[in-house]
C-alpha cells in the first residue's frame, strides 16, 4: 500500500469515469440498434458479448427450479433471512401522504405514489451478485411498485447464475430476463417485442452499463452511475490490524479500480495493517483483482489527529466508512463526519455485514458522490404529487395578489383565470 499525506488526494482523479469516445460511440450504437430492431438486436449482442445463442430471453420456471436443485445446502435460508432484514429496514423508509386543512378552508398536501414499473440491473459478467437482486428490488417492492423486472447477463450455460434466480424468486419476482450490458439497459428504456419498457432503471454494472444508463436518462429515470466499490477505514491504535486488512480487501476484491484506504494517526497501525494484508492477499481466489486494486488505489493516509482524519474522510466522501477508534473518541469523530454513504461504527461492524445482511442498502453513491447522493431507498421508487383544493374564500382573499403577480410576469391569461372566478 502506498503511504500518502492528506494533500496528496490527487489519486482520486484516476478513478473518475474515464471514458473513451469509442466506448461511448459503441454504447450509443447498441442503444440505437435495440431501439430499432428490438429482440433481434438483443440476440445479436448476446452472441457477440456473452457468447450465448438465445431465442427467448425470459427465464422459465424450469430454470428457476433447476437453480434450487443446484443450490448449496443452507443458502436458501440465508437468502430468506437477509431478504427479511432488508425488507424490515426499507419498510421504515416509507414516506406518508399528507393533507392539511388551512384556516381559510383550503386543503394543501402531498400525495406519495410509487412508480409503475422499474428495472433492476444485476451484474453478471465477472461475478454474480444475488445480494444485489435483494438490494435493488426490495426497496421498489416496499414502495409499492407493481412491476419489478430483473435483467442480468446469461452465463456460459445459457441462463442466469443460480443465486440471482433464487434471490429473485424468494422475493416473488418472475419477470427475469437473460440480457446484460448496454443492450439490457436499452431494452428496459424502450421495450422490445418480449421485454417491457420501464420508468426507472437501477443497479450497478460495468462501464458499458453505466454509460448506457447515462445515455437513456431522460427517457427513463436512473438511480446513479455506480462506480467500483470503495472503503475507507478511520482507525487509531485501539483497532485490530488483521480485521482492518480483511475489511480493506473485502472491497478491493470487487474490481481492479476499487479503492481501499486506511486513515490513521498511528504509523504503527499502518505498518501492521500492511503486513497483515500481504498474508491475507495470498489466500484470495480473486487475488489478482485485489492486488491490482491495492497497488493503484490502496492507500494509508497518515494524519496528526483523528479529527484531521475525519476531514480527509469528508473530502473522500466514500461509499463505505468504517470507524474503529477507542470508545471515548467515537462520538466526537462521528460528529465530525459529514460525507459517507454508509457508516459502520465499531470493530464488529465490518463492511460485509452491510453488503449482505444487516438491512441497509448496499447500492451506495461512489466516487465522491456521497457528498450529494444517498443509498438506494424506498424514496428512489416513489414520486410526490402536490395537492391543492382552494376554497372560494381563499381565492377571493388572495385574487388581487395572484393576478398582480401574473401581470408582473406579463401573463394576462393567468390573471384572468383568477378573476373569472370572482364574477360569480
Ligand atoms: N456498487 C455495487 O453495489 C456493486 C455491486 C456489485 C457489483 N458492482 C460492480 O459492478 C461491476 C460488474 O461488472 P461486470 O463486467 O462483472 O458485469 P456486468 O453485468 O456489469 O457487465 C457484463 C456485460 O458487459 C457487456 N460487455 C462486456 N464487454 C463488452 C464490450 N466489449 N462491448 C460492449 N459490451 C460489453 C456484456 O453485455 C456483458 O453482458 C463491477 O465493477 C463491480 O464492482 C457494484
Ligand atoms: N460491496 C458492494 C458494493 O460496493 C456490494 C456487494 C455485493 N456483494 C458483495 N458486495
Ligand atoms: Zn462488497
Amino acid at each position: 500500500m502506498e503511504w500518502i499525506k492528506n494533500q496528496e488526494l490527487k489519486f482520486l482523479n484516476k478513478r473518475k469515469l474515464n471514458v473513451s469516445s469509442e466506448r461511448e460511440k459503441a454504447v450509443r450504437e447498441i442503444i440505437a440498434n435495440v431501439k430499432k430492431s428490438g429482440d433481434a438486436a438483443l440476440r445479436e449482442y448476446t452472441i457477440k458479448f456473452d457468447n450465448v445463442i438465445l431465442e427467448d430471453f425470459k427465464v422459465t420456471k424450469e430454470e428457476i427450479d433447476s437453480a434450487y436443485h443446484q443450490a448449496p445446502k443452507g443458502i436458501v435460508d440465508i437468502i430468506k433471512e437477509a431478504a427479511a432484514n432488508i425488507k424490515a429496514f426499507h419498510e421504515k423508509q416509507k414516506p406518508e401522504s399528507w393533507l392539511e386543512v388551512q384556516p381559510d378552508g383550503s386543503i394543501l398536501g402531498q400525495r406519495v405514489t410509487p412508480l409503475d414499473a422499474v428495472g433492476v440491473y444485476v451484474p453478471g459478467g465477472t461475478a454474480a451478485y444475488p445480494s444485489s437482486v435483494l438490494m435493488g428490488a426490495i426497496p421498489a417492492l416496499a414502495a409499492g411498485v407493481e412491476k419489478v423486472v430483473i435483467v442480468s447477463p446469461p452465463q456460459e450455460n445459457g441462463t442466469i447464475a443460480d443465486g440471482v434466480l433464487i434471490a429473485a424468486n424468494e422475493i416473488g419476482l418472475t419477470d427475469i430476463y437473460k440480457v446484460g450490458g448496454a443492450q439490457a439497459i436499452a431494452a428496459l428504456a424502450y421495450g422490445t417485442e418480449t421485454m417491457p419498457k420501464v420508468d426507472k432503471i437501477v443497479g450497478p454494472g460495468n462501464q458499458y452499463v453505466a454509460l448506457a444508463k447515462r445515455e437513456v436518462f431522460g427517457t427513463v429515470d436512473i438511480d446513479s452511475l455506480a462506480g467500483p466499490s470503495e472503503i475507507v477505514v478511520l482507525a487509531d491504535d485501539s483497532a485490530e490490524p488483521n480485521w482492518i486488512a480483511a475489511d480493506l480487501l473485502s472491497q478491493a476484491e470487487h474490481d481492479p479500480m476499487s479503492m481501499a484506504v486506511l486513515v490513521t494517526p498511528s504509523e504503527a497501525l499502518g505498518k501492521a495493517v500492511e503486513s497483515e494484508m500481504s498474508n491475507l492477499l495470498s489466500m484470495l481466489p480473486r487475488k489478482e483483482i485485489a492486488e491490482r486494486s491495492i497497488k493503484d488505489f490502496g492507500k494509508i493516509i497518515l494524519v496528526e489527529h483523528l479529527e484531521d482524519g475525519a476531514e480527509i474522510v469528508n473530502q473522500l466522501a466514500p461509499e463505505h466508512l468504517e470507524i474503529m477508534v477507542e470508545q471515548k473518541a467515537e462520538e466526537r469523530i462521528l460528529k465530525a463526519i459529514k460525507h459517507a454513504g454508509a457508516i459502520f461504527i465499531g470493530s464488529y461492524s465490518t463492511e460485509p455485514v452491510g453488503d449482505y445482511f444487516a438491512g441497509p442498502n448496499h447500492i451506495i453513491p461512489t466516487n465522491g458522490t456521497a457528498k450529494f447522493g444517498s443509498p438506494l431507498s424506498v424514496e428512489s421508487f416513489i414520486k410526490r404529487s402536490s395537492m391543492i383544493r382552494y376554497s372560494r374564500e381563499a381565492l377571493i382573499e388572495n385574487a388581487a395578489k395572484i393576478a398582480g403577480f401574473a401581470r408582473y410576469e406579463g401573463l394576462e391569461a393567468h390573471a384572468r383565470a383568477i378573476e373569472a372566478r370572482l364574477k360569480r
